[in-house]
């Protein structure tokens, strides 16, 4: 065999430099050697220079994606999720203050009624076990009671006030409480249910049910989670590059979010780079992500502004049409592959956003040079999403739009398009809808082990190892065919049922 030389696949430098948008179905690893474990593989990162998430998962700044129940699980897992914009500031600053106030991943809807009101029907607890009396009648002020929904069964006169049979001393727990530590005064004291309070104003802020702990305990082992400096989870939030952001921005800080997101299709523009040095010149110690881009030239003026990491993709997410309107974008694996080789000389973090379908999709993302992946269909059907499933031909869903749709264009607070009347809008996005998912507590740990298996065959055991295998060309890829692609899904079945986990 000695001197037979056979070149088996591509370094990513040549394959990226022929001239073509390849995406991540484009394309497919070889496999090399394995001398570890899956278990061994490590997925921490970094989301920005400074901020260090222990799995690379990102959720993005859609209204139908990213709120408070997100960002709480995306963190309580050690991502992050980015609260959107398409609202007023101060409700985008409720959303982070709501979810950095929690230390349990798991958001219930407490109800809340003034002592003067009564009860009139069982629909007022909706799914909820009990309602609470507080002195203004909504979550804002100090608990006063509580009425169970079997008190309330037992009352003959079902238009007596509520402070006149409340509960008036429930046992409660400070909202600081970790899951373990609410789990134990429930089982301890026997209860249903534990309103969690903060010790500071007695405000009931989140309402804790032996059904949570039940359900939390069946999902996979939580590792660790993103916790800022101020102990708390962490959360970011997008804004936009317009005057009044920098008002926005004001809010959002105050409320405590640990990084911004400059949000932009085509975020290489005056616009942007003056808003991410206005960032870094206010806020020194507020990482900056800017984007979106998808090419070397982009990046440096990017990141020459301040850009603590750059957010990478356009026209590829699932509800994007930006490529079909304005013919411009990128093929996403290509995209990341060249954005992440000139980021890396700066040390700058890549998030690679849009176009996950799998956690092979993932697996492509970060080897080809990307920290972190970002999400926006892939989570819009979990439980923690905002909006409550439907069911459409027989399945059940969940609303998710571009935020180029005009659907949330025409949502209140859009001062892109719609704030002069005269501008004629071209949407970028469509609405539709996604599959229920169940919760991310399940679907996150299952898919970050399948990402594990993928880096094993390629035998990286971190992040950190695949950028290296890639860029010193022991890693090797080669372009699919049509016919690679269909040889490499499922075929020649008559029937078949796919079950991931
Ligand atoms: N990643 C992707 O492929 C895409 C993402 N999107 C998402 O849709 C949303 C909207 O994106 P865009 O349309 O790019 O919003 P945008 O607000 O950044 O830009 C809209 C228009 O306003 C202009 N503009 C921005 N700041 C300005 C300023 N200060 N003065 C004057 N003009 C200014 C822009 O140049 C652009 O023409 C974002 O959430 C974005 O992430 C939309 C399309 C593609
Ligand atoms: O062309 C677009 N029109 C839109 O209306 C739109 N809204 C979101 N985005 C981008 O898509 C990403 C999410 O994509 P996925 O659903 O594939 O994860 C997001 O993270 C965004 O980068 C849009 N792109
Ligand atoms: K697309």
């Amino acid at each position: 065999m000695a001197g037979l030389q056979i070149e088996d696949g591509f370094p990513a430098d040549r394959l990226f430099n022929q001239g073509y948008s390849y995406t991540y179905d484009d394309l497919i690893f070889l496999p090399h050697y394995i001398d570890f474990p899956t278990d061994a593989v490590n997925l921490s990162t970094k989301l920005t220079k400074n901020i260090e998430l222990s799995i690379p998962c990102v959720a993005s700044p859609m209204d139908t994606v990213t709120e408070s129940s997100m960002a709480v699980a995306m963190a309580a897992l050690g991502g992050i999720g980015i609260v959107h914009y398409n609202n007023q500031p101060a409700e985008q600053a409720a959303f982070i203050r709501l979810a950095k106030s929690r230390h349990i991943p798991f958001i219930s809807d407490p109800i809340f009624k003034a002592p003067s009101d009564s009860i009139d029907s069982i629909d007022d607890f909706s799914s909820s076990p009990c309602v609470f009396v507080t002195e203004s009648g909504n979550s804002k002020s100090k608990m006063l009671g509580v009425v169970g929904k079997s008190d309330w069964e037992n009352l003959t006169n079902k238009e007596t006030r509520l402070s006149e049979f409340m509960f008036q001393s429930p046992v409660s727990a400070p909202s600081s409480y970790t899951f373990e530590q609410a789990a134990s005064v429930l089982a301890s004291q026997k209860l249903d249910y534990l309103p969690l309070v903060n010790e500071r104003d007695g405000e009931v802020v989140d309402l804790f049910t032996k059904g949570d702990v039940d359900r939390i305990r069946g999902f996979p082992k939580l590792g660790l989670p993103s916790l800022g400096k101020d102990g708390n989870f962490m959360v970011g939030a997008a804004i936009g590059t317009r005057e009044e952001d920098k008002e926005r921005l004001e809010h959002l800080v105050k409320a405590g979010a640990n990084v911004v997101v400059v949000d932009s299709s085509q975020g290489n523009s005056i616009y942007q780079l003056e808003m991410t040095k206005f960032v870094k010149r206010t806020y020194p110690d507020l990482d900056v992500i800017a984007g979106n881009i998808v090419t070397a030239y982009q990046a440096q003026n990017l990141i020459q502004s301040g850009a603590d990491a750059l957010r990478v993709g356009m026209g590829s997410g699932s509800i994007c049409t930006t490529q079909e309107v304005c013919a411009v974008g990128r093929g996403q694996a290509t995209a990341v592959y060249k954005v992440s080789a000139i980021a890396s000389q700066s040390g700058v973090p890549v998030i690679a956003d849009g176009g996950i379908g799998n956690s092979g999709h993932i697996v492509k993302a970060l080897t080809l040079g990307a920290s972190t992946v970002m999400m926006g269909s892939f989570l819009a059907g979990s439980s923690e999403a905002p909006g409550a499933y439907e069911v459409q031909g027989g399945l059940r869903v969940k609303k998710y739009r571009g935020m180029g749709s005009l659907d949330a264009m025409t949502k209140g607070s859009d001062s892109r398009y719609l704030g002069d009347k005269s501008k004629l809008k071209i949407a970028q996005g469509v609405v539709g809808a996604v599959a229920d998912k169940g919760s991310l507590l399940k679907l996150i740990p299952y898919t970050m082990q399948a990402v594990k298996q993928g880096f094993q065959d390629l035998g990286a055991s971190s992040i950190h190892s695949a950028h290296d295998l890639l860029r010193s060309s022991v890693l090797r890829l080669e372009v699919r065919t049509g016919a690679a692609q269909r040889e490499g899904g499922v075929h020649d079945l008559v029937y078949y049922e796919k079950k991931s986990f």
